[in-house]
């Protein structure tokens, strides 16, 4: 792209809306926080009791609340009850889409019960879990045993069900891949209400590499087998700070940790952890961590800094002072390493808290922090929830690592947003073709990061209000959201679902690919029974005639199929 310069807008008269968000720090420190540290604390409660049941016991619940969801499938009659999903509030998740499928008439299947963790298997390196699991849960468990997840995703509430049948990342995606990658069994509750599991080997691998991505509308997860790793007590992690234009910096972020001689899979070279930030179309820093022992960590000399601590700066602030003072090196305890961004919600805690930041703060209630996203979506109002589409930006582009420079060169033109995510993650060449898939042909060019079974791709998160909201000026998040999925289609590129999109179903299936997803629908009876992975994505409030529509659309297939 020739042109950085981001356009020219016209002023925009600020509305109530305008207000009730500038303002809304009241609400959230009088009774969001308040009832954020409650809801919290009841959660963790939730979680001591589930762990002080027998692993034997935790078994025998699970059976039984199988047996449950199978008995609530059978018992919806299709020609009346709507289509299936499960019965998790809207605002409950963490996603920005407003769920509208939840809001029209659908068949709910409860799978609150799902929150045990039903095996740590040291042997087997494999933790089993049920599908509510979130991940300040099992980091809690794994990290003082050594262990961990080989994809821990930094917000505490986001759960195993969610990251898997949507998509899940973290600094360490550059090794292992996405959340679902690191999965090696699937126990699904099938529409017909069998109960199978699902591996990359096994009778039912086709649905195995569906599930990703596929938003719960193959059947019901509820066991996953996922990965462990060792870990160390710390991780030591080096911040260095870049100087140059978009280009130079995606440079930088590259060669952080893909070697140029393309030796991706050597540990000395890779770090066990990357994480680069964009601060402003001329800085960037970039961080590579690898786990530490504390032996290590605690030798005279080495600085230790539990992020994690409530009265800490906001960690996106402390990596930006790299910028001032140059490269540092610091250890910081596993745990609050992985959850470095929880305590300010990336950087979108200081449009909620504008002094959120500031030490007073910190020190007096910061251990209040944060405020649950739950909480704040339930209590926003469809005031702030238009505004958070029509004024602000909450996307990730899934973009090939060598592309990473236009992107943010795109994000600047458009969008003008600071600071900017950045985090590698491998697409693996997979048997079959999945929803999301690497360029064909992309190991004949032996880009930087690529391997023979892997491209190199790239979240940049694109996350807080753009330039010309903070200046005042006339935005259209829906536009720009619009030309953000045309821009990610053309450049095969992919958006996550927990986004608000604005792709009508023909681009949906551009952008991921249909083949896998359609068969297994058909084959293992989800047509019928389960909404389909375009109709949960789609924005907007969903109108009885479209309801219908879909109720319809899917009879008549299932139909189709039967004859
Ligand atoms: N670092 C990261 O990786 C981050 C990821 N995210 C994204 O946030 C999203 C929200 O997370 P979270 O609140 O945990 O999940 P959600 O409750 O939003 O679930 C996401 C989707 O997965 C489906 N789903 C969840 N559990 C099951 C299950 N047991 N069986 C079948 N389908 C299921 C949901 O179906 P239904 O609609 O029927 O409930 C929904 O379509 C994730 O999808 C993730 O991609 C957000 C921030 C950071
Ligand atoms: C995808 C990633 C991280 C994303 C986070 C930055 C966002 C995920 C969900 C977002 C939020 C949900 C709902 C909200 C309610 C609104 O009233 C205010 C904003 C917000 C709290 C919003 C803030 C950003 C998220 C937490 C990874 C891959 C980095």
């Amino acid at each position: 792209m020739s042109d950085l310069q981001a356009p020219l807008r016209p002023k925009r008269k600020k509305g109530l809306v305008d207000f009730l968000v500038q303002f809304r720090w009241i609400f959230v420190i009088f009774f969001v926080l308040p009832f954020s540290t409650l809801y919290y604390f009841l959660i963790y409660l939730g979680d001591v009791r589930s762990e002080m049941k027998s692993y034997k016991q935790r078994q025998k619940e699970h059976d039984e609340n199988v047996l449950k969801v199978v008995k609530r499938l059978k018992q919806r009659n299709p020609k009346k009850d709507g289509l299936v999903c499960t019965a998790r509030k809207p605002w409950i998740a963490v996603g920005m889409r407003n769920v509208d499928y939840k809001r029209a008439r659908h068949y709910e299947v409860d799978l609150s019960a799902f929150r045990n963790i039903l095996e740590i298997d040291k042997q087997r390196m494999i933790a089993r879990v049920e599908p509510l699991v979130n991940m300040g849960q099992i980091t809690r468990v794994t990290v003082p045993m050594n262990l961990s997840l080989a994809v821990v995703a930094e917000l505490d509430d986001l759960t195993v069900g969610g990251l898997i049948n949507g998509y899940g990342i973290e600094g360490s995606s550059h090794i292992y891949g996405l959340f679902s990658d690191t999965v090696v069994a699937y126990e699904i509750v099938l529409a017909d209400g069998r109960v199978v599991r699902a591996t990359k080997d096994n009778e039912y691998s086709d649905l195995f590499y569906a599930i990703p991505w596929s938003q719960g509308t193959l059947g019901f997860l509820v066991a996953a087998e996922i990965k462990l790793i060792p870990v160390k007590e710390y991780m030591r992690l080096t911040y260095t700070p870049v100087v140059g234009n978009l280009q130079d910096l995606a440079q930088g972020y590259m060669d952080s940790f893909a070697p140029r001689d393309g030796d991706q899979d050597n540990p000395e070279k890779v770090p066990d952890f990357v994480e680069g930030m964009v601060y402003s179309p001329t800085e960037g820093v970039f961080m590579t961590g690898r786990y530490a022992s504390k032996e290590e960590a605690k030798k005279k000399g080495n600085k230790i800094n539990n992020v994690g601590w409530w009265f800490k700066p906001w960690f996106y602030q402390h990596a930006q002072t790299a910028l001032k003072k140059g490269e540092f090196v610091e250890y910081i305890p596993t745990r609050e390493y992985y959850h470095r961004h929880t305590r300010c919600l990336y950087w979108e805690g200081k449009l909620i808290l504008p002094f959120g930041d500031q030490w007073w703060f910190r020190f007096l209630l910061g251990w209040l922090m944060p405020p649950k996203v739950s909480l704040l979506k339930a209590t926003q109002g469809e005031s702030i929830r238009n505004y958070y589409h029509e004024m602000h930006v909450i996307q990730d582009m899934l973009v090939p690592l060598y592309k990473v420079g236009d992107a943010l060169e795109w994000v600047h033109h458009e969008m003008e947003i600071y600071p900017i995510w950045l985090c590698p993650h491998r697409l693996f060449k997979l048997p079959v073709k999945t929803m999301v898939y690497p360029e064909p042909g992309f190991e004949q060019h032996r880009r930087q990061g690529d391997t023979p079974y892997a491209q190199m791709f790239t979240d940049v998160g694109v996350y807080y209000a753009p330039g010309p909201v903070l200046r005042g000026e006339v935005f259209d998040g829906a536009e720009a959201v619009r030309k953000l999925e045309q821009w990610l289609i053309k450049n095969h590129s992919f958006q996550p679902q927990y986004a608000v999109s604005e792709l009508n179903e023909k681009d949906f299936w551009r952008m991921f690919d249909a083949d896998l997803y359609e068969h297994v629908r058909r084959k293992y009876g989800a047509v019928g029974t389960f909404m389909s992975v375009y109709y949960k994505s789609k924005k907007g409030r969903k109108t009885e005639k479209e309801v219908q529509e879909a109720e319809q659309a899917h009879l008549e297939t299932a139909y189709a199929e039967a004859d």
